[in-house]
């Protein structure tokens, strides 16, 4: 049985249809990737799939229940979200920015004599350490690099849903690592499917990097002109024959020297 279901979902807005007649599955456990090159409509699909955006037609089904059913409340202990063009420059810590969707005692707040220090709980210390943002928490968030925001944003989507994962929640992620470098986007993908894994997290993510999705993800659908082109397996997906066609790519297919199923992009100099 799918996490949430998506059957056959148009979007359209100023008259025009940036998605249609998409089909989509996830499951808890899974970790899913969606591809396409610039506007294809992988941002409208992951709000959409996340009560975000309504669709114009079709059916969104979370844990069996209709999407648009959810109360705020209800959806948030559900699933938390990423976005990509979340605004950090504000007057607010990074303890703020992550505990913010969920509600806390004011004993986690103790003050100084100049300042306010914040204390974690458990989950939060937790997550802190495994995002690599401890030394992040009392930090302001508009001063952070853009690195670190990121790393601050998924530590708090994470934090959101962490206690609810036994009645079953997900993550979406939109782009979670475009400003992260090498060491953190393996760091923080590697982490995410091992999430989805052992605390049995639906994961949605969108990437640009086809790659990293590949090493990665268990299923990828690829999308264009807001419609799906193809969904399975990144063996299924990459080694299709017009898959370097579908991002207009001068390059080639060869597998990965260590993960010897996992088809690689690499580009003709
Ligand atoms: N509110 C809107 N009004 C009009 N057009 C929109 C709106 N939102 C998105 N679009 C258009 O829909 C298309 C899909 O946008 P979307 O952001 O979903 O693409 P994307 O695949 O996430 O792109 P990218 O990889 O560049 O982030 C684009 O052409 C975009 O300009």
């Amino acid at each position: 049985m799918y996490y949430l279901t998506a059957t056959n979902i148009c979007y359209r807005t100023r008259n025009r249809e940036i998605l249609s007649g998409i089909d989509f599955e996830l499951a808890l456990g899974e970790f899913v990737v969606i591809l396409g090159p610039n506007g294809a409509g992988k941002s409208t699909l992951l709000r959409t799939l996340t009560g975000f955006l309504t669709p114009t037609s079709g059916e969104i089904f979370l844990q069996q229940k209709k999407l648009g059913s959810y109360s705020i409340e209800l959806l948030a202990e559900k699933r938390a979200v990423m976005q990509q063009q979340i605004s950090l420059d504000i007057n607010l810590s990074v303890f703020d920015i992550i505990t913010f969707a969920k509600p806390q005692p004011s004993s986690l707040l103790t003050q100084s004599t100049n300042n306010s220090h914040y204390l974690a709980d458990d989950t939060l210390c937790q997550i802190l350490e495994m995002t690599e943002c401890t030394s992040l928490l009392n930090r302001d968030v508009a001063a952070l690099s853009g690195g670190e925001k990121q790393r601050v944003l998924l530590a708090r989507t994470l934090y959101q849903i962490w206690d609810n994962s036994q009645e079953g929640t997900g993550i979406f992620l939109d782009e979670p690592t475009s400003a992260l470098d090498l060491y953190f986007q393996q760091h923080l993908l590697k982490l995410i499917k091992q999430l989805s894994v052992e605390k049995n997290i639906a994961v949605c993510a969108i990437l640009h990097d086809v790659n990293l999705a590949a090493l990665y993800a268990d299923r990828l659908y690829v999308l264009k002109e807001g419609k799906i082109l193809i969904q399975g397996s990144p063996n299924t997906v990459m080694t299709h024959s017009d898959f370097l066609n579908w991002y207009n790519l001068d390059g080639g297919i060869h597998y990965h020297p260590l993960a010897i199923t996992t088809p690689q992009i690499y580009l003709r100099p």
